[in-house]
């Protein structure tokens, strides 16, 4: 066995929401370091963590974790469209051991997934079939939401069956840090975001897809001018948090509330679920360190925007 983690955030913005010219420079030094970790590494095989925005996974049946089997990259904001290259032998292998250690999750026969899974791998390897990859989903958007503790386990579980394996693992999370972009909620839900956050959502026209898409870079636009009806991120959590991922001791974790969590850093701070899941994972396989962090609150992409690489001390 031999396991690596890359953790990163996504921003569907990347494209289209320029920052500072010094601040995308910084950004673009972390992709090209995590490019040359994913690739040195040279993983046999990828398990990805990611979110998904209404996309795949809707209110009418909503799971807290789900493993797919194959997937399909829906191809939001100019992610790249297409089929994943699962090894669906392998993803069966894992849900059935991660179910046997009593975490319940779902598994997808024909899972689709968005940005929030596929923007590393574009990121990393170029193609999002360049690689065979596991994808593994975190409900980080719906509430409710699952305890801390409960997605530590998940990631504990995911890790220990990668313990067995003869194969080298990179494990990526994709998500948070402190963020608050305008998703529609089910709480504060018109009867049109209702039937839209219930399953109408699904393979939207392209119409509609533009229409969802330039609300979001419009509000990235106006948060960087301090214009936007949106949370301020909170760099101080981020940094907390990457620091308790850093000490190999998760623990301190599960004292954090969901309602805490989403008062502090935002109602899609929940992303943060997959940096956790991952990192426990890579515990899970032994102990840790990270070799390589980078963090900046960034507005223009409405995201606390975090990249780090872990190896095995
Ligand atoms: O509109 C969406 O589907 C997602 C928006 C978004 C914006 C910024 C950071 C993120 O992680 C997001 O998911
Ligand atoms: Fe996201």
């Amino acid at each position: 066995m031999t396991t690596a983690l890359l953790a990163m955030s996504h921003s569907p913005l990347l494209d289209y929401v320029d920052p500072p010219a010094d601040v995308k420079a910084a950004v673009d030094e972390s992709f090209a370091v995590a490019r040359k970790f994913a690739n040195d590494f040279d993983p046999d095989l990828v398990v990805t963590f990611g979110p998904d925005h209404y996309n795949g996974f809707f209110y009418e049946l909503m799971p807290p974790y789900c493993i797919g089997y194959e997937a399909l990259s829906i191809g939001d904001y100019g992610s790249q469209a297409g089929a994943l290259n699962v090894p669906t032998e392998e993803a069966k292998g894992l849900a059935e051991y991660v179910l046997s250690q009593g975490i319940d999750t779902a598994v997808s026969l024909r899972m689709e997934v968005d940005h929030g899974a596929v923007q590393p791998l574009e990121i990393l390897f170029g193609d999002i079939a360049a690689k065979p990859v596991v994808p593994v989903f975190i409900n980080s958007v719906a509430p409710p939401f699952v305890p801390i503790n409960r997605v530590r386990r998940l990631g504990q579980a995911v890790g220990e069956y990668f313990a067995q394996s003869d194969k080298k693992v990179l494990f990526i999370a994709s998500g948070g840090l402190s963020h608050d972009p305008p998703v529609p909620r089910i709480a504060t839900a018109t009867p049109e975001q209702r039937a839209f956050l219930l399953g109408g959502g699904r393979h939207l026209t392209p119409e509609a897809r533009d229409e969802r898409q330039q609300r979001v870079i419009t509000a990235g636009k106006a948060f960087a001018k301090g214009e936007a009806d949106i949370m301020d991120l909170a760099p101080e959590w981020d940094k907390e948090l990457m620091e308790i991922l850093a000490s190999g001791d998760l623990s301190p974790l599960d004292a954090w509330t969901t309602e805490w969590m989403t008062e502090v850093a935002g109602n899609s701070s929940h992303e943060v679920r997959t940096w956790i899941a991952a990192y426990s994972a890579m515990g899970a396989c032994g102990a840790y360190t990270v070799n390589y962090s980078f963090y900046k609150p960034i507005p223009e992409y409405i995201a606390g925007f975090g990249v780090t690489t872990v190896i095995h001390a």
